[in-house]
């Protein structure tokens, strides 16, 4: 027979892993309830302009034609979505949101990365106090100390400091691009070509050190030592370098800055920040702060932070201890269906046995040194094989 797989970059996911990624979607969502965050349910699919001015190069996307031949996208994020429905519903803000959904990225091939993500996350509208940035490293924290044994490490960056830096040296916009990407992607020989031109500047000792300018503040303090930065650029350092001192007074937080590495994601304005687990080279958290994002939708801007976390990656990397009840099974008759509704009121902590006949699931009750319970023929509860280690 021919067997159909499933398309490139997508999978199935059951037992195991469905049930841990469930446990943790329902415990995150219990917690932010509790804690007086309102819950935000955006459609997979959107129009493809909700993403258009945010590099859909980058996100390459799945695209569909509606009726009207309209192209609509399934979501490849889920904070444009946010910002599109602000712009269309009068909610009140400031406002604090949740989410947990599915997005949909292509990967490059071989890329080994899905295609297909479960992403939860928060949404601060209408903060402008770095208290915002900080309810999500509170957030980060939390998850880190609860379900990694406060493995997470904080990168905390900016997300103009990198530009604040090359607007100061020239106004040649491939030049900047060019610095930039080789910077980025720690192509030393060629960054270090690139800088070449700028020898006779003061400039010139930062951008010799810029690449390896991450670390702890301190380290970072040090490096910089003596040199004076444009005032934009200064300026943002100091709110980063501020932001990371806060982050380690968090309980068991480590914390790094990294000043050249390229934003998470386009819309950021200003503080940017990822958390992971050393030895997977995937981040479990990021977010940052994007003033302007709810402006791109015609709207008021409105000062914002929020974060993503990685579902997928937290289900792999977490041990969640699964509590192993003793198994019970009850055994019926058909016509007793009401008898076994009534019972399941009372507990629900039954395996219905779907076998025809009792003999057969006393087998099967036995291989598996579980506990067998019936409904007697006066419709009660009866013990038929008690569990082996009682
Ligand atoms: N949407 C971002 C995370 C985020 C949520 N809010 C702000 N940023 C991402 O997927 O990387």
């Amino acid at each position: 027979m021919h067997k159909i797989n499933l398309p490139l970059g997508t999978r199935a996911e059951f037992g195991e892993r469905a049930v841990k990624k469930q446990l943790l979607i329902t415990k995150l969502q219990q917690y932010l309830q509790k804690r007086n965050f309102m819950k935000v349910n955006t459609p997979l699919l959107e129009y493809q302009e909700v993403f258009t001015n945010f590099d859909l190069k980058q996100m390459r996307t799945y695209q569909l034609l509606d009726k009207n031949n309209k192209t609509v996208v399934l979501r490849p994020d889920l904070t444009l979505p946010i910002a599109r429905l602000l712009t269309t519903t009068n909610i009140k803000l400031p406002q604090k949101f949740y989410y947990v959904g599915d997005l949909f990225k292509i990967a490059k091939e071989l890329s080994g990365r899905n295609n297909q993500m479960t992403q939860a996350g928060i949404e601060l509208v209408g903060y402008s106090s770095l208290k915002a940035e900080l309810e999500c490293l509170l957030l980060i924290n939390r998850i880190s100390q609860k379900w990694l044994n406060g493995q997470v490490k904080l990168e905390i960056s900016h997300a103009y400091f990198t530009d604040s830096i090359l607007d100061s040296l020239t106004a040649d916009t491939a030049l900047k691009e060019k610095i930039k990407n080789e910077l980025y992607r720690k192509r030393i020989p060629e960054y270090q070509r690139l800088i070449k031109r700028f020898e006779k500047t003061t400039s010139y000792v930062f951008l010799q050190k810029w690449p390896r300018l991450f670390g702890e503040t301190s380290a970072i303090k040090k490096m910089l030592i003596g040199i004076k930065l444009p005032k934009e650029a200064a300026h943002f350092l100091n709110e980063t370098l501020a932001i990371a001192k806060l982050a380690t007074k968090l309980p068991n937080q480590k914390v790094i800055v990294d000043l050249s590495i390229a934003p998470p994601q386009p819309y950021y304005t200003g503080i940017t920040f990822k958390g992971f687990v050393d030895e997977i080279p995937e981040y479990l958290f990021s977010g940052g702060r994007y003033d302007q994002l709810l402006e791109s939708f015609q709207a008021q801007p409105e000062p914002a932070v929020g974060m993503g976390i990685d579902i997928d990656l937290l289900a792999e990397v977490i041990t969640v201890k699964s509590t192993q009840r003793e198994k019970k099974y009850l055994f019926f008759e058909p016509d007793q269906i009401k008898e076994v509704a009534e019972q399941l009121l009372q507990d629900i902590s039954y395996e219905l046995l779907l076998e025809d006949d009792l003999e057969k699931a006393k087998k099967k009750v036995r291989l598996e040194n579980a506990a067998l319970f019936k409904i007697s023929e006066r419709g009660e509860v009866e013990n038929v094989i008690k569990n082996s280690s009682n």
